[in-house]
């Protein structure tokens, strides 16, 4: 691997020794995504619980800066300009790039509607059929690895060809069964699985942003 996307990986492992189990996984999944996002792909995420606030952190981290700024391409500025109508007081808009990432916990009227009126359990396969396309990719994320909402969606991602990396707990559940690559952090117990869980995640997005938008 690239020594620039190394270095994240290190940095973690220095930070959190008990994660160096995980370096080979976290880098499966970097690949999965690279080659995602190199293709116009996106990510996709679910979770319940402290996992549905990742999903959300995790979108935040991609869809704008997270360390390095991300200016939009001057063809597109020159764009902004053409049709702003009122020259130079839209233009104080400090866009960023973005590595699209849509959490599926989100849209509240949607999954509330799609909850009370047809099955709890589809909530984030209903939303993965809906925005998934082939050659995105599905992050489940449940310290069980075993809530349903989650393992449904897996099924709807692999029949649209979509892969699926899962974030787990130490034992995986059926959830790193299912998966293409499952990151399990040696953890057994729910909140220290979530505490394990948002280095990884960052990492990986540190390691996005540096192969999409650094020097
Ligand atoms: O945040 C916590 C516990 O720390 C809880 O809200 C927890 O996320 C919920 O019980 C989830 O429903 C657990 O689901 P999962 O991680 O097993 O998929």
């Amino acid at each position: 691997m690239d020594h620039r996307l190394q270095k994240h990986i290190d940095s973690l492992v220095s930070r959190y020794p008990e994660l160096s189990v995980c370096e080979m996984d976290i880098k499966k999944a970097y690949d999965i995504l690279e080659d995602s996002y190199s293709h116009d792909g996106k990510l996709l995420i679910a979770g319940n619980g402290g996992s549905a606030a990742d999903s959300e952190h995790i979108a935040g981290e991609l869809m704008k800066r997270f360390k390095i700024p991300r200016p939009v391409p001057e063809s597109f500025k020159e764009k902004l300009i053409s049709v702003d109508p009122v020259r130079g007081e839209l233009l104080s808009m400090n866009l960023e790039r973005g590595l699209m990432a849509i959490p599926l916990v989100a849209h509240e009227a949607l999954s509330t509607a799609y909850i009370n009126d047809v099955d709890g359990l589809g909530v984030f396969a209903q939303q993965l059929y809906g925005f998934g396309r082939a050659g995105d990719v599905f992050l489940g994320i449940s310290t069980s690895g075993n809530s349903k909402n989650v393992l449904s969606a897996t099924v709807v991602a692999r029949a649209l060809g979509i892969k699926v990396i899962g974030l787990t707990g130490k034992n995986g559940g059926e959830l790193a069964n299912v998966s293409d690559v499952a990151i399990k952090v040696p953890a057994t117990e729910t909140f220290m699985i979530q505490e394990m869980h948002l280095p990884v995640y960052h990492c990986l997005c540190l390691m996005l942003e540096d192969r999409f938008f650094g020097e």
